[in-house]
């Protein structure tokens, strides 16, 4: 019997899971509540959380990505509440730094995930675009007491010229996870499983690689073996170009996420030391003689 009024209210809204006895697992999660039971994975939307995803889009990709065979089949996806159940991958392990390094061929296997997902045709409801994702958040956070690292405004304007860059030879939009924290990669040794969809959309393809490279601590050798799983081939200046540049960018838009959960009270972690680092990062990467190599073959 499970003890846990929200859970076994969410259950019984999900008829595949209504009336189950298996107990119920607390998996990891950032925002939301997520949970093993027997054969499903069962997430709760996390307070605060309506702001700022969209449930509907999120159904949408999560089914379409299971049909691309990139993620787990979809059982239940409420597009009004997110109450969301998924069948359960076992004997997955939940990706880390330490895992991308010590599994052989993980990069790799991620790229080729990711390759299958933007090659598959699908088409997300939201467009995932950088620049008004900045504008989105910095709009929710107007409304919340919640100061801006310092100079933050400074490097979105001089974040100008990437964007002028990247759309001076924009690549064709594809259906992006657009959020590949290493926690939704899932490896069985043979696959790379993608869980979590809530903010996906399409977007320019280079950013899931560039974003999974940062979560993933990559260093250079593995995002050749992650490029090079996704092209087929060895990445061209122009796209490696890209996917470097997002490196940067993800870390400027993940900085106002970190304030919104700051804001929001969000326990899980110390938000405001989760936000300055990414603010730092981006600084750095940005800093670097090499972005600019990078800003100039994506021009070319
Ligand atoms: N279908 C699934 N099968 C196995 N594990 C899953 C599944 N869905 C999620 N998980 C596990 O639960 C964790 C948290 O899920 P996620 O949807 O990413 O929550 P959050 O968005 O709050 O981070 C994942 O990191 C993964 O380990
Ligand atoms: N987009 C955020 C993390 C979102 O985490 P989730 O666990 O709520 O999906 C980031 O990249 O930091």
């Amino acid at each position: 019997m499970i003890d846990d009024k929200e859970l076994q209210t969410a259950m019984s809204m999900i008829p595949a899971l209504a009336g189950q006895t298996d107990p119920a697992e607390r998996l990891g999660g950032l925002t939301n509540k997520v949970y093993r039971i027997g054969r499903h994975c069962l997430r709760i939307p996390g307070a605060g959380t309506e702001e700022y995803i969209d449930r509907a889009n999120e159904a949408v990709a999560a089914r379409a990505a299971a049909a691309a065979g990139v993620s787990p089949k979809v059982v239940h996806a409420d597009p009004t509440t997110g109450l969301m159940a998924t069948e359960f991958i076992d004997d997955t392990v939940t990706m880390s730094p330490e895992a991308f390094k010590s599994r052989r061929g993980a990069p790799g296997r991620a790229g080729a995930a990711f390759a299958k997902l933007h090659a598959s045709g699908a088409d997300f409801p939201f467009r995932f675009e950088l620049f008004a994702m900045i504008d989105d958040y910095l709009r929710i956070l107007s409304g919340k007491d919640v100061a801006l690292p310092e100079g933050y405004h400074d490097v979105v304007a001089e974040a100008g010229a990437v964007r002028e860059a990247l759309s001076a030879r924009a690549l064709p939009l594809a259906p992006c996870h657009c959020d590949p924290l290493r926690e939704n990669f899932l490896d069985t040794g043979d696959r790379m499983w993608i869980v979590d969809w809530e903010y996906s959309g399409m977007n320019d393809p280079m950013w899931d690689l560039g974003d999974l490279s940062v979560e993933g601590g990559f260093d250079a050798d593995q995002d050749e073996e992650m490029m090079r799983a996704y092209f087929g081939a060895e990445p061209n200046a122009r796209d490696r170009g890209r996917m470097v540049i997002y490196k940067a960018m993800c870390d400027l838009l993940w900085t106002l996420w970190g304030l919104i959960q700051l804001a929001n009270d969000n326990p899980a972690e110390d938000f405001r030391a989760y936000a300055n680092t990414r603010f730092a990062r981006c600084k750095t990467l940005m800093a670097d003689a090499e972005f600019s190599m990078h800003l100039k073959a994506v021009r070319a």
